[in-house]
């Protein structure tokens, strides 16, 4: 499943039309169809539905819903909005065949009064005012029409996007429709996962017209959903004739004073999460408080300083060629100068860098794109972490939470997990994958290692590192929606996902 700008959407419209022969109408109509198909389960016949339609393809899609509806008996208005005459080509085509068909039309530009009462009357309306054509801020009458149905509070329905949003862009300031449910066509729009446009969607629904996939693969677009059918295909399995260092011998390096909590976490979702053996690295001034914690892996104490490891004694007294992959950073502290890269340039496995990790490798970026490619490098900051990297603000982040990563990826080399509603996971040669699952209990500290940890694992037993962490990412936002079935939002801690794993990686078994 791809994800896809506006442009990329119309080169693959074009692709389909021009060299696969599939007419605008029939897309037309087969986008109608499926709309109207997986609506009607939740209709009823006594619902009032409210048709918007604007003047291009969307507003043409807006018609054949229109006519279906009608056609199985549903009670349906159909408004235009613009004038009449700038409804133009594969969208008139299909006025003129609802009009063919007997139906009514009211217009906007000589009927506002009326629109107005039978807006405050309907229960449902089908929003087909602006889909991927738009450009430039919102204009008259849209702007009225849009803050009019946002203030009706009914169940309102998008065609492909909210009206008013781009389908690249987050948003921002714009105007757009309040959708309950959006059914966008044949591919989700970056602006489905960008904050604060994504939360004008509701509910994404991703409908098939029948484009072919030779259409995206001619475009290539690089992006793609990570999809629950993936996942499943690629979760490891574990043979029966394995010994525990087979599946992974795992190094977790963080801790201080101040912080003994993320290595628990880390190495308790690491274990949970199938690796063989781990390894918990920490100061020594918290090594009780620590290992009372955790019963199943080992421990290297090292000398501290205040209560932090020193660069010396992570440099020397770690035996490195013993793990298979390891993970520096959660409550690692900031006092260890320039420490990360020495510790993980000669390593050979993968190496997970999160939290105080990053701190240190934004003082030492120039080194990173001349890292080994063999061994990869993952780093896991949130928008916060990535604006340091960067040198962005984080709101520039999260407007170009595509862009900042895939521009990081590919200038050092390594694999960007961008937290987040949404995390976009991004290889050094600039593919992303977007993860879906997850919700906002995950906002509370601790999250973001317990996913560390998840991903430390994975890498030890996944064939690719891509699948690794898609598969990690997924399950850790899957591991907070498991929670909400019998938890309140706003209560589920850190450790309670840990808990979880064992039941939803069981449900991914076959
Ligand atoms: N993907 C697919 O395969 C298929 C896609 N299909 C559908 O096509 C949709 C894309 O259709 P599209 O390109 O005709 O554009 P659309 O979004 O209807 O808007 C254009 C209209 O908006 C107007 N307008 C522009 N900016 C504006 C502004 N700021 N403020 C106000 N108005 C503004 C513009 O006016 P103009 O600037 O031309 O005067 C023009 O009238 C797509 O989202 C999907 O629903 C299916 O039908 C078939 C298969
Ligand atoms: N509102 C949200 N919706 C979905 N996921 C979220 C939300 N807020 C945070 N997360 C997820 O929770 C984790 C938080 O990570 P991070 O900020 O590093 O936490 P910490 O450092 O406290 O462990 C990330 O995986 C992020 O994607
Ligand atoms: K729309």
């Amino acid at each position: 499943m791809y994800v896809v700008t506006g442009e990329e959407m119309r080169q693959i419209d074009r692709y389909t039309m021009d060299q696969i022969g599939m007419s605008e109408e029939l897309l037309m109509e087969n986008a109608g169809q499926a709309f109207v198909r997986h609506l009607v389960s939740s209709l009823s016949q006594s619902d009032d539905i409210l048709v918007l339609i604007g003047a291009g393809n969307n507003g043409g899609d807006g018609f054949v819903i229109a006519r279906l509806l009608l056609e199985q008996g549903f009670k349906v208005k159909t408004w235009v909005i613009p004038p009449e005459e700038h409804i133009k080509g594969t969208a008139k085509l299909h006025m003129n065949l609802y009009r063919h068909c007997g139906h009514p039309v009211s217009n906007y530009q000589t009927g506002e009064a009326q629109f107005s009462d039978e807006l405050k009357d309907c229960s449902v309306v089908v929003d087909a005012l602006l889909g991927t054509g738009i450009k430039g801020s919102l204009r008259e009458p849209y702007v009225k029409v849009i803050e009019q149905v946002n203030k009706a509070r009914k169940r309102v329905i998008s065609v492909d996007i909210p009206s008013g949003l781009l389908a690249s862009e987050s948003g921002g300031e714009r105007i757009g429709i309040l959708a309950d449910e959006t059914y966008t066509l044949q591919a989700p729009k970056l602006s489905a996962f960008l904050y604060p446009g994504a939360g004008n969607y509701g509910e994404l629904h991703i409908l098939d017209i029948a484009i072919p996939k030779r259409s995206f693969e001619e475009v290539s677009p690089h992006r793609h959903l990570i999809t629950e059918k993936k996942v499943q295909a690629t979760l490891p399995q574990r043979l029966g004739h394995i010994h525990k260092g087979q599946a992974g011998r795992a190094l977790v390096i963080g801790g201080a004073d101040t912080m003994p909590g993320a290595p628990t976490l880390t190495t308790g979702a690491c274990l949970r999460a199938g690796a063989g053996l781990v390894t918990t690295v920490i100061p020594s001034r918290i090594k009780y408080s620590v290992s009372q914690k955790i019963t199943e892996s080992t421990f290297l104490f090292l000398k501290d300083r205040d209560g932090e490891m020193t660069k010396k004694a992570l440099e020397e007294d770690i035996p490195f060629e013993q793990f298979d992959g390891i993970a520096v950073g959660p409550g690692l502290g900031r006092k260890i100068a320039k420490s990360v890269h020495p510790l993980l340039y000669g390593f050979s496995g993968p190496a997970v860098i999160d939290a105080d990790g990053l701190f240190h490798m934004s003082k030492e970026l120039h080194l990173w794109s001349e890292k080994p490619r063999q061994s990869p490098t993952i780093i896991t900051p949130h928008p916060g972490e990535m604006a340091m990297l960067t040198g962005c603000t984080i709101e520039e982040v999260e407007k170009r939470r595509f862009q900042c990563s895939r521009e990081f990826a590919l200038k050092y080399g390594v694999y960007v997990v961008l937290k987040g509603p949404f995390t976009i996971v991004t290889t050094p040669k600039g593919d992303q994958w977007v993860n879906t699952t997850g919700n906002a209990s995950l906002a509370k500290g601790g999250s973001g290692d317990v996913l560390t940890g998840i991903i430390l694992a994975f890498l030890l037993q996944h064939s690719t590192v891509t699948d690794a962490i898609c598969n990690a990412v997924h399950i850790h936002g899957k591991l907070a929606d498991k929670m909400l079935e019998t938890h309140d939002i706003i209560s589920v801690n850190a450790s309670d996902l840990i808990l979880t794993l064992p039941e939803v990686l069981k449900s991914y078994r076959y």
